[in-house]
């Protein structure tokens, strides 16, 4: 890959970049040494546990029941799988089956798109509303990352490519089913941690939440045992949902081991962010995760990153614990996060007290 990071001092990162993408790559025999990560090489790729049916799941239509038991039962099933996971999957949430594979499909449709029609949106901020890119954080890596991407900011302002047909409306659907949804889980999750249930939608101004819709693109990879999806990362925001076209992929880090993900059908996974770390003092881990690549399917996952506001001062909730983060805004979190300065470690080291 023809990357040429640019990083002006003391002025916001740009990227100057011929973007190739992993799709062009994928009828190679071999992967680029580029591509090889040399702790995978003992095999790390397969050093993880399968899915036991121990991940936690929440039913979402208990969690809004009118019933007070069963509500009340839920969300403190939802305050122990933030306590001891950071992952869960979600059922019954009431995003459709159809809507889901539509929104999958259009990224794919997106994906399929000419490299001359992809270039259009190519990634040059961290902040740009639409964003086609490859790899992970091609500023700061000394290795790149089987996965091409599509990045749209959808709230507060909603963006949406121009092609294929019909992803706008997708993607507007699909973005404002999420968003409700997350609404609905952070009310339960301020009740967890105590506080009172509209705590942070209010604090975090999320009537203007920042809600990004990302496609991840990994096509088959000739040598999946060297390569890796996307590495070992935790998300910034409070709450990340994913969902898959029927391929796996993803793997948690759970009690010091990684874990397959075998999503129940029609569910939506969630992990919980470095934000909810920050907001909890601590209490809810923002979790580990990764995708590991094969050599058999393409496979694509679309996850949208729920936010506070853009503007929002983001620190600990008052409790009598002493604070273990320090306040940041937002949008500077995003952007240190993305700038090249921080290589192998997470934002919330920066932060932390
Ligand atoms: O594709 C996956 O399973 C993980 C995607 C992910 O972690 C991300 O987009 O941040
Ligand atoms: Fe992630």
């Amino acid at each position: 890959m023809s990357t040429t990071p640019k990083l002006d001092q003391g002025t916001k990162p740009t990227y100057s970049v011929a973007v190739s993408s992993v799709k062009e790559l994928a009828n190679l025999n071999s992967i680029p040494s580029s591509y090889v990560h040399p702790t995978l090489t003992n095999c790390e790729a397969n050093d993880s546990s399968p899915d036991d049916g121990s991940i936690p799941i929440i039913d979402f239509s208990l969690l809004v029941s009118d019933d007070p038991d069963e509500r009340s039962r839920m969300i403190e099933e939802l305050g122990k799988a933030c306590r001891n996971w950071g992952f869960f999957m979600v059922v019954n949430h009431g995003v459709s089956e159809s809507l889901m594979s539509s929104m999958l499909n259009k990224f794919d449709e997106f994906f399929n798109l000419t490299a001359e029609e992809k270039l259009q949106f190519a990634e040059k901020h961290v902040l740009d509303p639409i964003r086609y890119g490859t790899s992970f954080n091609v500023l700061a890596e000394d290795s790149h990352f089987w996965r091409d991407y599509l990045k749209i900011v959808v709230h507060p302002q909603f963006h949406s490519p121009n092609k294929p047909t019909g992803f706008r409306e997708v993607a507007m659907e699909y973005s404002k089913k999420v968003r409700d949804l997350v609404a609905q889980l952070l009310r339960g999750i301020s009740i967890t941690l105590g506080l009172e249930q509209q705590y942070l939608h209010n604090i975090l101004n999320l009537d203007s939440s920042f809600q990004i819709l990302v496609g991840n693109y990994y096509p088959p990879c000739p040598e999946p045992e060297l390569a890796l999806g996307l590495p070992p990362h935790s998300d910034d925001g409070l709450l990340t949902l994913l969902t898959q076209n029927g391929i796996g992929g993803l793997q948690i880090k759970h009690d010091g081991k990684w874990v397959q993900v075998n999503p129940l059908p029609n569910s939506l996974l969630v992990n919980t962010g470095d934000h909810l770390e920050v907001l909890s003092n601590g209490k809810y881990k923002s979790v580990l995760h990764k995708a590991v690549v094969n050599n058999r399917a393409k496979r694509i996952s679309v996850a949208v990153a729920n936010g506070p506001a853009i503007d929002a001062v983001v620190a600990p909730a008052p409790s009598d614990a002493p604070a273990q983060f320090k306040a940041m805004v937002y949008k500077e979190y995003l952007e240190y996060q993305q700038s090249g300065k921080l290589v192998g470690n997470t934002c919330l080291d920066v932060i932390r007290i």
